[in-house]
């Protein structure tokens, strides 16, 4: 018989408390890491001071889901009826529970997913007031912090009868009731912004990634890219600014919805989820400034330059802790030589790809040249005709609220306290410098 998704969770959770216990009760002072004042002011870049195991980050690997390569994660995962890519709901059962599941597990998770879509009524009413003007994420984020209301974790919680050991199983269930919603509410979105028509009821006998394409009136395989869009974005370790930002709200017990309105703001900032849109405005400026719909590398190398010279950052390039070409890159690289090559936006994303690392080398400031997740997921939707690049964030909330979701579910599970670190005043670290 196959076991529900969250039957295996709640085995896992039971088997993982005493190692979390031990580590606490038996090595609480043994040292993880030093704390310098350069880490202090400077972001704490690098400084290992949160747990996760949702998925762990490689300088220059790249990031592994539950230990598993992305390329590993795809080739995996039970793939959807006549597609290439895997489940999106397969991915969130990995995340969770650390297995691949069978087809038969994944499909009780569409289930589970299928049957909490319909947003409720004041959802659309609050979507439908905003001025069509309106950051598509700024609408995204405050439909799903609307929500908070529905929380199962606040009704336990605040009925005030919810063991501390219980936690996480309200929590599980309000991630779920969000995740399921929230294609419905990105394309609820991208319809009242864009096609200014009737936004769709969901199709019950699709997955999630089937569904959204229906719901955003795509044919396929845009089916695929949205699942491998979904899959890619989904976690980053613990420390980008999205889910430490999740991570920290979830831990005053503000519910998952708060939490993930709130991570969501974090991803909207152009040095993190807002660099997809970023990427796409610069390729069309370039390409508009140059002058010429295929710019040759001589022409782009000089733009790249123009934008260092007057203190520009080139959006795509560059990350806080990968020292290598992200996987992620790689792996929506490779669809795109696979089923897009002609197209001309793409040869000048792969032109770039030539160029960027070289001319980053030679300005001598990024510590790592390397093109990012961001530098590729635009094009894709651009050539499959999601063209509104304002858009591309929510694309990408959709997918890191599976990961962050799934962390805050185990947060609860292994009783992860209250997030406060200690701040100090510029005074304090000159003292602890030695220079007053
Ligand atoms: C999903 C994601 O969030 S992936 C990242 C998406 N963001 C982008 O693509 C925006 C462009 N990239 C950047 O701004 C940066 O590389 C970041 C924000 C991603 C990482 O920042 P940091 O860890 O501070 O990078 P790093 O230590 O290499 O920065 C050193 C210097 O190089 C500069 N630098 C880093 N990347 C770039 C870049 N792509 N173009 C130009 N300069 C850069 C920094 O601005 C910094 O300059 P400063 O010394 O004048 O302040
Ligand atoms: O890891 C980071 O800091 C940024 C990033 O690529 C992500 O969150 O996907």
């Amino acid at each position: 018989m196959n076991s529900t998704l969250k039957q295996t969770l709640a085995q896992e959770i039971e088997a993982w408390r005493p190692r979390t216990k031990k580590l606490v009760k038996e090595y609480g002072d043994v040292v993880v890491d030093e704390v310098t004042i350069s880490k202090v002011i400077g972001g704490m870049r690098g400084l290992k001071s949160l747990v996760s195991d949702i998925s762990n980050l490689d300088p220059n690997e790249g990031i592994r889901y539950r230990g598993y390569s992305l390329q590993e994660v795809v080739d995996g995962l039970p793939k959807a009826p006549n597609s290439t890519m895997p489940y999106v709901e397969g991915l969130f059962y990995l995340l969770l529970t650390g297995k691949f599941p069978t087809k038969a597990e994944v499909e009780n998770v569409v289930d589970e997913f299928a049957k909490r879509r319909v947003l409720p009524r004041y959802v659309c009413e609050i979507l439908d007031a905003f001025p069509d003007y309106t950051h598509p994420m700024v609408m995204f984020s405050s439909a799903i912090l609307s929500m908070s209301k529905e929380s199962e974790f606040n009704r336990k919680y605040f009925k005030g009868n919810l063991h501390k050991n219980d936690f996480w199983d309200p929590t599980y269930e309000d991630a779920l009731s969000l995740l399921a919603k929230l294609p419905n509410i990105a394309s609820y979105i991208y319809n009242k912004l864009y096609l200014k028509g009737k936004p769709r009821f969901s199709d019950p006998n699709l997955d999630m990634g089937g569904n959204f394409a229906f719901l955003m009136h795509k044919q396929k395989p845009y089916d695929d890219v949205a699942r491998m869009h979904f899959i890619v974005h989904s976690d980053h370790e613990s420390g980008n600014v999205s889910a430490h930002t999740g991570h920290l709200v979830a831990s005053s017990l503000s519910d998952v919805y708060m939490s993930t309105s709130a991570m969501l703001n974090g991803l909207a900032g152009p040095l993190h989820g807002l660099a997809s849109q970023e990427v796409m405005k610069w390729l069309l400026d370039g390409i508009d400034i140059i002058g010429n719909d295929e710019p040759s590398e001589d022409e782009w190398r000089k733009f790249v330059w123009d934008k260092l010279n007057t203190g520009q950052v080139i959006p795509g390039y560059g990350h806080a802790v990968l020292r290598k070409t992200d996987p992620r890159y790689t792996l929506q690289r490779n669809f795109s030589k696979e089923f897009m090559s002609d197209d001309s936006i793409w040869k000048s994303v792969d032109k770039l790809y030539r160029i960027v690392p070289e001319v980053l080398k030679e300005h001598g400031k990024a510590k790592n040249p390397w093109p990012n997740v961001d530098a590729q997921s635009g094009v894709i939707q651009w050539h499959y005709g999601v063209r509104e690049f304002e858009f591309y964030t929510v694309l990408f909330g959709i997918s890191r609220a599976i990961g962050i979701c799934a962390n805050i579910i185990w947060d609860r599970a292994l009783g992860y306290p209250l997030e406060r670190p200690k701040s100090v005043t510029t005074e304090m670290l000159e003292k602890i410098a030695g220079i007053k």
